[in-house]
């Protein structure tokens, strides 16, 4: 039998590969590229959106893949995998995991939180999968409705949690979502730096995903050129 994804990351740095429509390195072939770079530094997964970059992600490294479909729907904030349409398509490539946004807002399509579960546990009954979410509370709920794991990465990006960091007062959103729950706990958002990544670990996090630390070389540009202009203060 096949190890569980869940084993294999344990313990390890999962390195993201997205660049959006908006992005200078916006391309599956780039990202794919970048998934062997993080797969040759030691990577032990790769968190991807969309069906093209997860195929060709999968067509290149030797790895576990967690999948998403960021998507828009008018009127709705949710969107990563929002609904069943999302989880279907990506499944066309068969990842071992697939991440939706698990904080309960109110989402697109006829499925709430728990009937989305339910209906991707009956149609894809080995797919492990992960929840995104921003507060202590949503992993309560994201861990008690059946996700193999919880992800902090929309911790800052909701309505509630806007301008909050992982990072704030030495990782203490991670710590109380740690203690609240008994799933697995992926550190995902802003983790800057290697220190930090294994300050989660140590925390007792049960992988760390990077990404724009890694993949977004705009945004590691920024931070060098903050740093200059800081210096010159
Ligand atoms: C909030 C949201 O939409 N996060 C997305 C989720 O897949 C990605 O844009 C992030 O890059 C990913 O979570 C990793 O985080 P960071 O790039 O900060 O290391």
């Amino acid at each position: 039998m096949k190890p569980s994804m869940l084993s294999l990351i344990e313990g390890k740095l999962i390195v993201s590969c997205q660049a959006l429509e908006n992005e200078p390195l916006h391309s599956s072939f780039i990202m794919s590229k970048m998934a062997l770079a993080a797969a040759q530094g030691g990577a032990c997964a790769i968190r991807a959106n969309s069906l093209p970059d997860v195929q060709t992600i999968m067509e290149t490294v030797d790895l576990p893949v967690i999948a998403i479909i960021k998507r828009d729907y008018p009127g709705s904030g949710v969107y990563i995998t929002p609904t069943l349409k999302e989880v279907d398509e990506l499944m066309v490539a068969n990842p071992a995991m697939i991440a939706l946004d698990g904080t309960g807002h109110e989402r697109p399509g006829q499925l709430d939180l728990r009937g989305l579960v339910a209906a991707i546990r009956q149609r894809y009954p080995q797919l492990l999968l992960m929840a995104d979410i921003a507060t202590v509370e949503e992993a309560r709920d994201a861990a008690a409705l059946g996700f193999d794991c919880v992800g902090t990465t929309l911790h800052g990006y909701t309505a509630e949690t806007k301008g909050q960091i992982l990072a704030t007062n030495g990782c203490q959103f991670l710590r109380d979502v740690l203690a609240a729950v008994d799933v697995p706990v992926i550190a995902e958002g802003n983790v800057e730096t290697p220190e930090m990544a294994a300050h989660c670990l140590a925390l007792g996090a049960h992988a760390v995903v990077v990404g724009g630390a890694i993949t977004r070389p705009q945004q590691i540009t920024r931070r060098f050129v903050n740093a200059i202009a800081t210096s010159r203060l």
